[in-house]
């Protein structure tokens, strides 16, 4: 079978076990219509997953192939037009400017912003093209199933608006911070700051701009509000029933705590302190009166400084690391050295970077969308098997990995590693 024939069989075979998924679940196909469902929420199982992934892979790859080498590279080159009509639909606030149930005109949408209606026009019929919009008659522009998510969900909409007020400048700008600073992996000398004409790091320059600041913590919560990141897969994901009795957990830089209240409701013997810079702190809403409550406490800390909290069972770093090069990330867990009692685990949930080739083209690429991000903001990385085997390594050779696993359908996988001075006893692999 040729190389076609065989992507183009795979991809109408998970299409049968997709549809077969909707079809159990009384899930209507997907559709571009502005009332169309989410079918991917309402339809998520294992099977459609996988099948999608697939798919989506595939699809890439014929495409691909039937585009061929030549003209591949040519809009490869042309992807750098893509972002120009997202981010006027964004400065322009165009989703809100058309109602969800009208149609109106380019004339007038344009008159709204300001602009050439033929301006107008072009920007929206490239937007419709990549799925923003629709032409439901010459002339006119009208939301669909994706415009809405624009219009409705304030998330996405500062997520979009990151991509490219924020984070496109910044994308510009990262080969000549390479050039500029070379081997740096200061969170400061990057493709972000050179965008910013700043000195500082992307967590200062968002910080004096309040709305900026906000915004980017608005699309981060985007990415949390996605199935792959849900606390779902950390309480399936490793096991807890494992630990000692009244076991403590310490975790680092854990916000309000979601992860942790999570686990205390779910495992009724397990002690959670959650630790992060003052300012979060102060701002973490009381907890209620319930048992759970009481075995979670929260407590100003810079993880930069000594871990205060001694004996703890575990130490627990969720979406912290891949924040840090080496260089930063080796501190954090010196910091941690004199808490240490031999056996304490430093469990890390994170990307575990696939080795090149070894999933699908589609998890691989959010994977390394994710990563070349780290580099253009903060001079950081994700980490392969290899890459956190060697943190680890570098840090102090009495940190001994253990393991390293994704949870199926997790964005983040766990990385564990077991304190273990000279003395004491090796633990079991
Ligand atoms: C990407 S968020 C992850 C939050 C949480 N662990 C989670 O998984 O949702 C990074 C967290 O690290 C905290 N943080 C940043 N610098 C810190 C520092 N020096 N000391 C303690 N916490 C810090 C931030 O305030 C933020 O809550």
């Amino acid at each position: 079978m040729s190389s076609l024939r065989s992507l183009a069989q795979s991809i109408l075979d998970n299409v049968d076990v997709i549809e077969s998924c909707l079809e159990a679940k009384g899930c209507p196909p997907p559709s571009w219509d502005v009332n169309a469902q989410d079918w991917l929420s309402n339809a998520d199982s294992r099977d459609l997953r996988k099948s999608r992934e697939t798919v989506l892979s595939a699809t890439k790859e014929l495409h691909d192939l039937l585009i061929g080498p030549r003209e591949l590279i040519q809009v490869m080159g042309e992807h750098h037009n893509d972002l120009i009509s997202s981010q006027a639909i964004i400065r322009y606030g165009i989703a809100n400017r058309i109602p969800i149930d009208k149609k109106i005109s380019y004339a007038e949408l344009a008159a709204s912003c300001g602009i050439h209606e033929h301006v107008a026009q072009r920007l929206l019929r490239h937007a419709i093209l990549r799925r923003l919009f629709i032409e439901p008659q010459p002339g006119m522009v009208a939301h669909n199933a994706v415009s809405r998510v624009l219009l409705e969900d304030e998330q996405m909409r500062d997520f979009l608006a990151v991509s490219v007020e924020d984070l496109w400048p910044a994308a510009t700008k990262t080969v000549d911070a390479l050039q500029k600073w070379q081997k740096s992996d200061l969170p400061h000398e990057t493709g972000f700051t050179l965008a910013n004409n700043s000195t500082s790091s992307i967590y200062h320059v968002l910080a004096a701009e309040p709305n900026r600041g906000m915004r980017f913590a608005n699309s981060m919560g985007a990415y949390s509000a996605n199935p792959t990141y849900s606390a779902d897969h950390v309480l399936k994901g490793y096991p807890w029933r494992s630990l000692p009795p009244a076991a403590s957990i310490v975790d680092i830089g854990g916000s309000h705590g979601s992860i942790p209240i999570a686990l205390a409701k779910e495992f009724g013997d397990i002690n959670f302190i959650i630790q992060d810079l003052p300012m979060i702190i102060e701002s973490v809403p009381a907890l209620p009166d319930e048992e759970w409550a009481s075995r979670v406490k929260f407590m100003s800390h810079d993880f930069f400084t000594e871990q205060p909290v001694k004996d703890a069972d575990i130490y627990y770093f969720r979406w912290i690391m891949h924040g840090y090069a080496d260089s930063n990330a080796a501190q954090l867990l010196k910091h941690l050295i004199p808490a240490l009692k031999p056996g304490a685990r430093i469990l890390i949930n994170d990307y575990v970077l696939p080795e090149p080739g070894t999933v699908s083209w589609w998890s691989e690429t959010r994977a390394r969308v994710v990563d070349i991000t780290q580099i253009e903001i903060l001079n950081s990385r994700e980490r392969e098997l290899g890459e956190w085997k060697g943190l680890f390594a570098m840090t102090d050779p009495r940190f001994k990995m253990l393991n390293a696993w994704t949870p199926e359908g997790s964005a983040l996988g766990f990385i564990e590693a077991v304190w273990q001075p000279e003395e004491t006893k090796p633990v079991d692999m």
